[in-house]
């Protein structure tokens, strides 16, 4: 964190991440135009002030900080990947899949945000899957951790420059389709973003083209041959009555819905409920990756008022069935990694 020298209103303008790239401080100067010689920027802002504009630019992440991520993830692994995986709550086994793993831990990762919630461990694991190099993320960013959603998504925009050209996520969900049950899988074929009706995107502020467009489509984001080769792979594993596929919708969390939010979202056509993987799917398509998407419905969302305790959500639950069911996650993605292997 950048200094504020409150005594003599100078601040250094060489903090962590200034440091790191040295792209911060110069966007700063830049603007500042007060600079002195010994590259610190007289400040007339008050310290509260300075410190909270000092915090909204560390939140953001220019293209080079990015590279510098990706430099260190290949280097320390001698990896390109060509899938990253996005693991779930609970479903971090799908990264003990990968075979000769490099695993890095994210607080060892420059740069780098750390996992705070319970079943995401915090960790990147590079190495080889069914023959095709992959990068998998054991735990996500969440809104509700208070990281700002571009940050949540960041580690989407490391595995591009990484080399990644797949991108699939997997997330616990509740289920609000009533044809749904606990354990089912739902293959996501598009979302409804909750944040993004409230105006929070993960692509707010300056648009760097060398990542993708200002105004990128969204429609077809959800990759069909994947889903189509995903059903195919259920048929083949006997599993396809408990697979479907539907619509997904993130909600800022961390509480979970209210009945009337519920009769909302399906009225709305939504068919399963989280927190999460749709700045991550935004931020994939934005930088033009392929990406396939699914949840594991590890509740079902109650649309009737009920006093009963049982009927409420809760993350133990979500943990408890997701640890019962990452064999079968773990399956379909093995099977699916190995489909995009033959056309490789
Ligand atoms: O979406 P993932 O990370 O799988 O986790 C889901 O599970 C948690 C709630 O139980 C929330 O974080 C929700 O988003
Ligand atoms: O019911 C839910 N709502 C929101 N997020 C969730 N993550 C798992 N289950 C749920």
């Amino acid at each position: 964190m950048t200094g504020y020298n409150s005594q003599n209103d100078v601040a250094s303008s060489n903090g962590n991440q200034a440091g790191a790239t040295g792209h911060k401080s110069t966007e700063y100067i830049a603007q500042e135009n007060h600079t002195r010689s010994d590259n610190r920027i007289v400040c007339s802002l008050t310290p509260d002030e300075f410190r909270a504009v000092r915090m909204m630019s560390e939140d953001m992440y220019p293209y080079e900080m990015i590279q510098e991520i990706a430099d260190f993830l290949v280097k320390g692994s001698g990896i390109r990947p060509k899938i990253g995986i996005i693991c779930g709550s609970g479903l971090g086994s799908l990264a003990d899949l990968i075979q000769n793993p490099k695993v890095f831990e994210y607080s060892k990762i420059p740069n780098f945000p750390v996992s705070t919630v319970e079943g995401h461990a915090g960790k990147l694991v590079v190495g080889c899957l069914e023959g095709v190099n992959v990068m998998a993320m054991q735990g996500r960013f969440h809104y509700y951790e208070g990281y700002p959603l571009a940050k949540c998504s960041m580690p989407v925009r490391v595995m591009k420059l990484c080399g990644v050209e797949y991108l699939f996520a997997t997330n616990a969900a509740g289920g609000i389709n009533p044809k749904y049950a606990v354990g089912d899988i739902m293959l996501m074929h598009d979302h409804v973003n909750m944040l993004g009706f409230a105006g929070n995107s993960p692509l707010q502020g300056p648009n760097d083209p060398r990542f993708g467009p200002r105004f990128p489509a969204l429609v077809n984001s959800y990759n069909k041959d994947l889903i189509n080769k995903a059903i195919d792979i259920s048929k083949a594993m006997g599993i396809e009555s408990s697979v479907h596929v539907g619509v997904y919708s993130c909600l800022g969390g961390p509480t979970y819905e209210t009945i009337a939010e519920l009769r909302a979202l399906r009225m709305m056509g939504v068919d399963a409920v989280g927190m999460s993987t749709v700045h991550e799917v935004i931020t994939a398509r934005h930088c033009d990756m392929k990406v396939f998407a699914f949840s594991l419905i590890t509740n079902k969302c109650a649309t009737e008022y009920s006093e009963k305790k049982d009927e409420e959500a809760n993350h133990d639950e979500v943990m408890a069935v997701a640890k019962n069911k990452q064999k079968a996650c773990c399956e379909m993605v093995s099977r699916l990694v190995a489909e995009i292997q033959k056309s490789l």
